[in-house]
């Protein structure tokens, strides 16, 4: 068939001893919305980065427009139409963002030199067409907001011949309105007859934007579904191979309960001014906002990350001031950050490493000598109960599927108790049963008295397990809103400062 734009022919990829792709086929037809979903492990990003060249298969082979290719780089075969965005963005943050745009592929005028002015006008073409303007081409990257910087890449990715995109998890790190501007790209990509393969966790979205539905379970693809007969059960259960119980708040009387943290006053010039809320134990307080809008600077301030410029935190009835994350640690506050590439996690050692490394001394013996047995055994159990993807504790993490790295992270910080623990996006990049066992784990650690402070752009997450919601806009909070008001019409409203 002539609208075939790629067919893969029983594709396998191992790792070591996992393996990660079994027998793949699979057809991508021209202006296709392909979306792929599977659970964390389940092979989503191997699949994709073989067909963007980032990764060679062990088997099988790639038919390109009918022909028969093998992308060494991803650069051949982003020459050939077909461009890759990830999950992260693979950004050089002091470098501009018309650099940005063109790395790789430089214009170079008759003197062999590079054409700056060729390129700015080609880049405000590439800008346009994610609706951005072109007064960012000249600012560094690491200026712009995450979900910016993000769409500079798909511009990047989509500007020249431009046959196949692939985005893996692209808005998990957008905001609603970038979300929105990130779809009418994808219709008018369909509509030019570009590919898209679009990975995501988020079944809602892929229902309302995909042509089609691919389900990988392990490696290898369990079906092929339309949208309009997909409900999010019927993805879930494909996914897993179980039905998974997403019902998860349950109703606590909170009145009594004391208060754990009380905020009073918080600024950190930089960042945020003024804030003031409290949190009982046991509640789970929800901050939204928008991207930039102070809520991981909140957090990282209470957890001594970032100094504060005024304000007061009282925890447990005093007046403490913490100057950095060990102190916060020794109070039983716990941070689980947002970026867990930069802020969390230890690339270079192994998925034990990464596990234990903030509460090593829990293993230690009265010689505080490290009883590896525990260590261990603690370790394996985690890895269980997660269902944490890897090859054994020993694998390097960076070898993990990034939700499987996700996880990691998450059991760290409940190898002991917090009193309070600081989410920020804990389920960013997890896929839908995992992440409806972590909300069943969050629930119980809050029937249990631990206070939580959940920090999440993902709204349903946030109105499904809050049981106050306080919003934040440009630094300050614009909105506190309890259970029993919350809607995501008035949430959204605060937080883009409609109720202004
Ligand atoms: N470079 C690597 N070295 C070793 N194992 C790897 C490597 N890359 C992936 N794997 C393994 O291959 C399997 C599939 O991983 P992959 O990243 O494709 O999953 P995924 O479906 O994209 O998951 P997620 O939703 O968590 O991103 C996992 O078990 C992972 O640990």
């Amino acid at each position: 068939m002539s609208n075939i734009t790629l067919e893969l022919k029983n594709i396998s990829k191992s790792f070591g001893g996992v393996k990660a792709l079994k027998n793949i086929d699979l057809k991508v037809k021209d202006g296709e919305v392909l979306a792929i979903v599977g659970e964390n492990g389940a092979g989503k990003s191997t699949l994709m980065k073989i067909i963007a060249g980032a990764l060679q298969p062990n088997e099988g082979s790639i038919l390109y427009k009918g022909e028969t290719v093998t992308f060494n780089t991803p650069l051949e075969a982003m020459n050939k139409g077909i461009s890759i965005v990830y999950q992260e963005p693979n950004i050089f943050g002091d470098m501009s963002v018309l650099e940005n745009l063109f790395i790789g592929s430089e214009m170079i005028d008759k003197s062999g030199t590079i054409d700056w002015d060729k390129m700015y006008k080609e880049a405000i073409e590439a800008l346009k067409l994610v609706k951005l303007s072109e007064e960012i081409i000249s600012k560094r990257m690491n200026e712009l907001s995450i979900g910016t910087q993000q769409l500079v890449l798909i511009a990047r990715g989509i500007f020249k011949k431009c046959k196949i995109l692939i985005l893996d998890e692209p808005t998990s790190i957008l905001s609603h309105a970038e979300t929105e501007t990130l779809f009418s790209i994808i219709e008018d990509l369909r509509e030019k007859g570009v590919s898209i393969l679009y990975i995501s966790h988020r079944l809602k979205e892929i229902i309302e934007i995909s042509d089609n539905i691919v389900v990988l379970r392990d490696g290898q693809i369990t079906e092929n579904l339309k949208p309009e007969e997909a409900s999010e059960d019927r993805i879930i259960t494909a996914m897993s191979g179980r039905e998974v119980n997403m019902d998860t708040y349950r109703d606590r009387d909170l009145s009594e309960a004391p208060i754990l943290i009380d905020v009073k006053g918080l600024s950190s010039l930089k960042y945020f001014e003024d804030v003031s809320f409290n949190i009982k134990r046991g509640q789970i307080l929800g901050m939204y906002g928008l991207v930039g809008s102070g809520r991981s600077e909140v957090a990282r301030t209470i957890f001594g990350d970032l100094k504060k410029d005024n304000g007061d935190i009282y925890f447990e009835g005093q007046k403490i001031d913490i100057r950095s994350p060990k102190e916060a640690v020794s109070k039983k506050i716990f941070y689980v950050p947002e970026d867990r590439g930069v802020q969390g996690l230890f690339g270079l050692h192994s998925v034990q490493y990464n596990m234990s490394a903030s509460f090593i001394d829990i293993f230690c013996n009265k010689l505080s000598v490290i009883d590896k047995n525990k260590e261990e055994n603690t370790i394996e159990n985690n890895i269980d109960k997660y269902s944490i993807k890897t090859n054994n504790m020993k694998s390097k993490i960076t070898s993990l599927s990034g939700g499987s790295q996700q996880k990691v992270l998450f059991c760290r910080w409940l190898l002991e108790e917090p009193k309070l623990l600081i989410l920020d996006e804990p389920t960013r990049g997890i896929d839908v049963k995992t992440k409806a066992e972590i909300h069943n784990y969050i629930m119980d650690l809050a029937a249990n008295g631990v206070s939580v402070l959940l920090i999440s752009s993902d709204l349903p997450e946030v109105l499904m397990l809050s049981d106050v919601v306080v919003t934040m806009r440009q630094g300050k909070i614009t909105g506190c809103i309890n259970r029993e008001d919350l809607s995501e019409e008035l949430v959204l409203k605060l937080s883009v400062g409609l109720n202004d």
